[in-house]
């Protein structure tokens, strides 16, 4: 793991995607934040901070740079931890989100470029225009592009993991979603690795979601995860 050994942050971000926050701040009242960190989506926009949990907040931005940057500029006074926009959005949009965190020195939160979504195959990619000659092809070049436009790392797959780190380095956070312990099902992701693979693959944090919050024993999925992980 590369990054933020120092700080000895659990690998884990579980993915708090419940229906109700209710549900959500029940389960996060049974963890605890030297166990993982939490993902809040779309549907769960709530401030689980409360408890000391880092959050990622995951609205996965995607527009014109002046809405964006207006959004992330609003977002920074959540006090969050990382969030994510699209690197498709473009170069503009990546400055410009960059950019509304400048009046801020410290304690900024990690901009994350998402790449490619983990449930996507090269043909979903070619059905919406985009003729890569692969996955690992375009997930590459829009993580160069997520580096030169100054993002603190990128949301990829598993599977594109090792390339990444090899071609930009360790000062680059990898966040893989995409995670399936062995005898769990896949659901609708594609490009999907065990927990231990994907921490020797270079990802610095694994998101983790129905693996863990539909298991029958949550608590013990989520210790069985971290215990493979440290084997
Ligand atoms: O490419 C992406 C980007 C984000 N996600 C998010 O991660 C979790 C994964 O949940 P699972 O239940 O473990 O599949 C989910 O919140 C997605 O919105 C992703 O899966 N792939």
């Amino acid at each position: 793991m590369q990054y933020d050994r120092k700080k000895k942050l659990s690998p884990i971000i579980i993915a708090l995607d419940y229906p109700d926050p209710e549900q959500a701040i029940c389960f996060s009242k049974k963890i605890s934040p030297q166990q993982c960190q939490l993902k809040i989506g779309q549907e769960l926009f709530i401030k689980s901070g409360k408890k000391g949990f880092k959050i990622f907040l995951d609205l996965k931005f995607y527009d014109i740079p002046n809405t964006v940057q207006k959004s992330v500029y609003a977002v920074e006074k959540l006090n969050i931890w990382m969030l994510s926009l699209h690197i498709s959005g473009g170069k503009n949009m990546m400055l410009s989100a960059r950019s509304a965190l400048y009046p801020y020195k410290k304690n900024v939160p990690k901009i994350i470029g998402v790449t490619i979504l983990t449930s996507m195959e090269i043909v979903e990619l070619h059905r919406v225009g985009i003729y890569a000659s692969s996955v690992l092809d375009h997930v590459t070049k829009l993580a160069l592009l997520a580096k030169k436009y100054k993002l603190d790392g990128v949301v990829c797959s598993p599977w594109e993991a090792k390339t990444i780190r090899r071609l930009i380095g360790k000062n680059f956070i990898i966040v893989t979603p995409g995670i399936r312990p062995k005898t769990t099902q896949y659901h609708d992701q594609k490009r999907v690795m065990t927990p231990r693979e994907a921490i020797r693959s270079g990802s610095d944090f694994l998101v983790i979601g129905r693996p863990i919050t539909q298991s029958n024993t949550p608590y013990m999925m989520l210790k069985k995860i971290l215990s493979d992980i440290n084997s």
